[in-house]
């Protein structure tokens, strides 16, 4: 059965008299591993807050664990979540004191701390530091050992605010890689906030975007990533191509005319008010002679490659045309086979096209 761990209806958190959250309805299932995306100032952190019940909200109705906290859910919830902020506080003493803490507040015995200690240092790679002074650990080690101490008491909800956000990149998708592992095994719930999309596609299968406190994209990681609902998370995920266009429509289908006299068919509904085409680099290709490409609908344009830059799993390929500049992503064996100042055809398949306003 699909439990609801968090639901949010119609929350709105007011902060200096300004709108700052305004939720009409997010659910988020038990074992969901969801990632909060947004641009600074979105209201990530006040909805990780709201959650943790660190900040009240002025409307609506807020349920954990199935039960509206406003009435009595409250202690439940708090026993059943934990939280880790972008700075990790440990407290004077031994890691191993710092990870029994939270077990020693709820008059575990001995043995039971002794053994869900262990299992929380083991899960997170740092049996061997138990006894290493917490003040002397590293930016990571201390992450990992906040990590064991949040879920040390095995909650089924945790909330993560940027924790690993200053990391270098190999520890914070090593420290990812063990955090997914743990909550699917044990089917935790985790809200990741973070800036980082590598950080999310390969951490959560759902994501929340959110600007000006309010929802504007729920979907899984890929569909955010190639089809953004608007301009905003185009840019949050760095798209390759977004083109300035202009849309006519007899509201079955629209012609999508880009600079250059480009121009295509739209068989899917088209927002109103379309101003751009997103277009994701790895559906643009290069045309030869012989590709079987030439074989589907595409959209072809003449252009200059302007630019060749490397990279692991693809390089980016900028082709200029008088009118248009489209960025490419190219396997390697091909990118390094091209040549900066020649003429390309390349072409694009319209339905991979998403429209934005
Ligand atoms: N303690 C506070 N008191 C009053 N307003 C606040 C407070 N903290 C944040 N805000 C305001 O609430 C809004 C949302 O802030 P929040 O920190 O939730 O955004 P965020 O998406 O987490 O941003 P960032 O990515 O920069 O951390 C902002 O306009 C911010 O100025």
């Amino acid at each position: 059965m699909n439990h609801t761990i968090v639901e949010l209806t119609g929350i709105k958190v007011y902060r200096n008299r300004q709108l700052t959250l305004n939720i009409e309805q997010l659910s988020v299932a038990a074992g969901e591993l969801v990632a909060v995306a947004g641009p600074n100032g979105a209201g990530k952190s006040t909805l990780l807050q709201v959650i943790n019940m660190l900040l009240p909200y002025q409307q609506g109705v807020l349920k954990l664990f199935g039960r509206d906290i406003s009435q009595t859910g409250r202690e439940d919830a708090r026993c059943n979540s934990s939280m880790m902020f972008q700075e990790t506080l440990l407290v004077n003493g031994t890691v191993y004191d710092n990870v029994a803490l939270p077990l020693n507040f709820r008059n575990y015995t001995q043995t039971e701390i002794e053994e869900q200690v262990a299992a929380a240092l083991k899960n997170f790679h740092c049996q061997h530091l138990a006894e290493r002074q917490a003040k002397q650990l590293s930016g990571g080690e201390v992450q990992r050992v906040g990590l064991a101490r949040a879920l040390v008491y095995q909650p089924k909800l945790l909330l993560l605010d940027e924790p690993f956000a200053a990391l270098d990149t190999a520890t914070r998708t090593a420290i990812l890689g063990d955090l997914k592992q743990v909550a699917v095994a044990n089917r935790i719930t985790v809200l990741l906030v973070s800036h980082n999309f590598n950080d999310v596609l390969s951490f959560a299968d759902r994501v929340v975007v959110l600007a000006d406190g309010r929802m504007i994209q729920d979907d899984c990681p890929e569909v955010v990533l190639r089809r953004p609902v608007n301009l905003e998370v185009a840019n949050l995920v760095d798209m390759d191509n977004i083109l300035p266009c202009q849309v006519e429509t007899d509201g079955r289908e629209a012609i999508v005319r880009l600079a250059g006299g480009v121009a295509f068919r739209q068989n899917k509904p088209v927002p109103v008010g379309a101003a751009a085409c997103c277009l994701p680099g790895d559906a643009v290709y290069i045309l030869n002679r012989s590709s079987a490409l030439r074989r589907q609908p595409l959209v072809t344009i003449n252009g200059t490659i302007a630019g060749i830059t490397p990279g692991i799993g693809a390089y980016k390929v900028r082709v200029e045309s008088s009118s248009l500049s489209l960025t490419m992503r190219a396997p390697r064996e091909q990118a390094t086979g091209l040549i900066s100042g020649s003429q390309v055809e390349v072409a694009f398949n319209p339905d991979e096209v998403q429209l934005i306003c």
